[in-house]
């Protein structure tokens, strides 16, 4: 009985985790095209009221889907379970938002994530970021038996477009640009003393420079792509987001987000996957400074 509420507990406190990388992701400003405290980016139909709704709104959906991880013994059984909670939670949020699409993604990204970081925990084995990105690739990586065989959304359609692995791809490799960009840059900044908001951009850039993002794939094509994977690659080469060349940098690619009318929608989720991940292991020590 005592065991149940202490899951219980934990997987409220991993929901509510999830809940504030989420904040601290659309609250990070400036961000290039994409919703953050000053404005809607490239989006017309979005804003940071309604981003900041929706991720309340999806807070138990991942506490559900940490409980399910926590209490699994069956990872298959584990699958199925989450596939539910996420379409359900797909549902809720468009619900939540009139119909518009605020964190399908995320719900995809954090809800692997939550799940393998509450079965771990379970386990007590590893919460590295390595270990708990491995396992929700595992998990990625089952058949879902409830998944319609296709969803027909616009990521779908970017990947057979223009043969990319989008979000599924992502999360079955283990979330590799959330451990092998996103944190290492977040780290590295924070490490030469630049303040928090310019580590999470730089975090976010380093994602930008190497995703194949089907949010850009879908409203812009190709060149849009590499028009913002080689802008954010030239914000990092002139030092990050802190220093006056690389400032410069991040303007002119805000301005060509803006002028082409696409955003990083999928970076924007990793980067709040590595915030997540970041702040399993590092506590809550880290504010919006
Ligand atoms: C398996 C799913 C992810 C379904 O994905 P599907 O391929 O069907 O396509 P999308 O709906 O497009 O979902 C993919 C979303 O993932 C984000 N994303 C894009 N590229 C990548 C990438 N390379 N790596 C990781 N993540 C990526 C992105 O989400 C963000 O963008 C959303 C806004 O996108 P969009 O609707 O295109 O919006 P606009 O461009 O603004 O549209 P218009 O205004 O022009 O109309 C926003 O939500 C961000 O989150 C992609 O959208 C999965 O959804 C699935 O199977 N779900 C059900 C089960 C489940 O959730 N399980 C979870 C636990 S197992
Ligand atoms: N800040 C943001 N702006 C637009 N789309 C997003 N998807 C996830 N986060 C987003």
């Amino acid at each position: 009985m005592t065991m149940t509420v202490s899951v219980r507990e934990r997987s409220a406190a991993l929901g509510r985790q999830v809940l504030q990388a989420l904040l601290d992701e659309v609250t990070l400003t400036p961000k290039p095209g994409l919703v953050d405290l000053r404005s809607r980016g490239a989006h017309t139909d979005l804003n940071w009221a309604l981003m900041c709704h929706s991720a309340c709104v999806l807070q138990p959906v991942f506490a559900a889907m940490a409980d399910a991880g926590a209490q699994s013994e069956d990872d298959d059984q584990l699958r199925q379970r989450i596939g539910a909670i996420g379409r359900n939670g797909e549902a809720l949020m468009l619900a939540a938002t009139g119909g518009v699409n605020t964190h399908r993604g995320a719900i995809w990204a954090l809800g692997l994530l939550v799940t393998a970081a509450a079965q771990q925990g379970a386990r007590g084995a590893s919460l590295a970021p390595t270990a708990v990105a491995a396992r929700a690739g595992a998990l990625a990586r089952l058949h879902d038996r409830g998944a319609p065989g296709a969803t027909g959304n616009k990521g779908e359609l970017a990947c057979r477009q223009y043969q990319v692995d989008g979000a599924r791809g992502q999360a079955r490799a283990g979330f590799p640009l959330v451990t092998g960009a996103g944190l290492p840059a977040l780290h590295a900044s924070r490490a030469r003393g630049d303040n928090e908001t310019t580590a999470r951009l730089n975090a976010l850039l380093a994602i930008v420079s190497q995703l194949d993002d089907t949010c850009l794939l879908s409203r812009g094509g190709e060149s849009a792509l590499l028009a913002l994977q080689e802008g954010a690659a030239r914000v990092l080469a002139a030092g990050g987001a802190a220093t006056a060349d690389g400032a410069k940098a991040l303007l002119a690619l805000e301005a060509v987000a803006l002028a082409r009318g696409v955003s990083p929608g999928g970076a924007a989720d990793l980067l709040a996957a590595t915030l997540f991940l970041d702040r399993l292991t590092q506590g809550e020590a880290h504010g919006n400074a």
